[in-house]
C-alpha cells in the first residue's frame, strides 16, 4: 500500500505548565478548545498530516507536562524531536523568563541542529498583557528563531506556527531529498543554527 504520506516530522512542546501547551495541540490537531484546566501528566502525543510545498507531512507532535517534577521523563524525549516548540504565556512574566531555561534544556538533551520556534500564547487575552511582543521578538532574534503570538482559544495563528516550523525542518534536511525540488533556499531561514548540520530523519 502507498504511503500516506511523504514525510514524518516528530515535533515537541515545552515551557511552563499552564501557558497552553495541550491546548495548542489540540486546536492544531482537532480543531477544539476547552477551558477546563487538567495538567499533562507525563507525555502524551496527537497527529495532524499537513501539506507543504507540495508534500504530504505527518506531524507528530508530542506534549510535555510543564511541572518540574516530570522533567526527568520528559526531557528524555527531546532526543527524537526534530522541532521543539517554546511556549509562554504572555499574561505571565514568569513564563517568559523560564524560556531561557527550557532554552538551556534544549541545548542540554536535544540533538544538535534541532528547530526550535518561539510562542507566546492565549494572545487573546491582551487586557491580561504582562510580555510585550518587541521582549519576545528580541529574545528570538537573540537565539535566531521565529516567533509567534498564538492563541489556542481563537486558534490565531496555530496553523501558521505549526507550518512554520514543519516548513523549516523540510527546507533544511531539503539537501537529503530526492534532489528535484528546484526552490532556492529561503532567504528569510531565521531558523538555521549556523554551527550546526541537521540530522533529521524523515520518513
Ligand atoms: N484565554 C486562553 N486560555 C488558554 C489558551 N490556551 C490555553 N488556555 C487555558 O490555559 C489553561 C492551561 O492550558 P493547558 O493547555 O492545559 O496548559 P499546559 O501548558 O499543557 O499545562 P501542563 O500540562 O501543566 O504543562 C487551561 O485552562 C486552558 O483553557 C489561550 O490561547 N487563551
Amino acid at each position: 500500500m502507498a504511503k500516506a504520506y511523504d514525510h514524518l516530522f516528530k515535533l515537541l512542546l515545552i515551557g511552563d505548565s499552564g501557558v497552553g501547551k495541550t491546548c495548542l495541540i489540540i486546536r492544531f490537531a482537532e480543531d477544539n478548545f476547552n477551558n477546563t484546566y487538567i495538567s499533562t501528566i507525563g507525555i502524551d502525543f496527537k497527529i495532524r498530516t499537513v501539506d507543504i510545498e507540495g508534500k504530504k507531512i505527518k506531524l507528530q507532535v508530542w506534549d510535555t507536562a510543564g511541572q518540574e517534577r516530570f522533567k526527568t521523563i520528559t526531557t528524555a524525549y527531546y532526543r527524537g524531536a526534530m522541532g521543539i516548540i517554546l511556549v509562554y504565556d504572555i499574561t505571565d512574566e514568569k513564563s517568559f523568563e523560564n524560556i531561557q531555561n527550557w532554552m538551556k534544556s534544549i541545548k542540554e538533551n536535544a540533538s544538535a541542529g534541532v528547530e526550535r520556534l518561539l510562542l507566546g500564547n492565549k494572545c487573546d487575552m491582551e487586557a491580561k498583557r504582562k510580555v510585550q511582543k518587541e521582549q519576545a521578538n528580541k529574545l528570538a532574534r537573540e537565539h535566531g528563531i521565529r516567533f509567534f503570538e498564538t492563541s489556542a482559544k481563537s486558534s490565531m495563528n496555530v496553523d501558521e506556527a505549526f507550518s512554520s516550523l514543519a516548513r523549516d525542518i523540510l527546507l533544511k534536511s531539503g539537501g537529503r531529498r530526492s534532489g528535484n525540488s528546484n526552490k532556492p533556499p529561503s532567504t528569510d531561514l531565521k531558523t538555521c543554527d549556523k554551527k550546526t548540520t541537521t540530522k533529521c530523519s524523515l520518513g
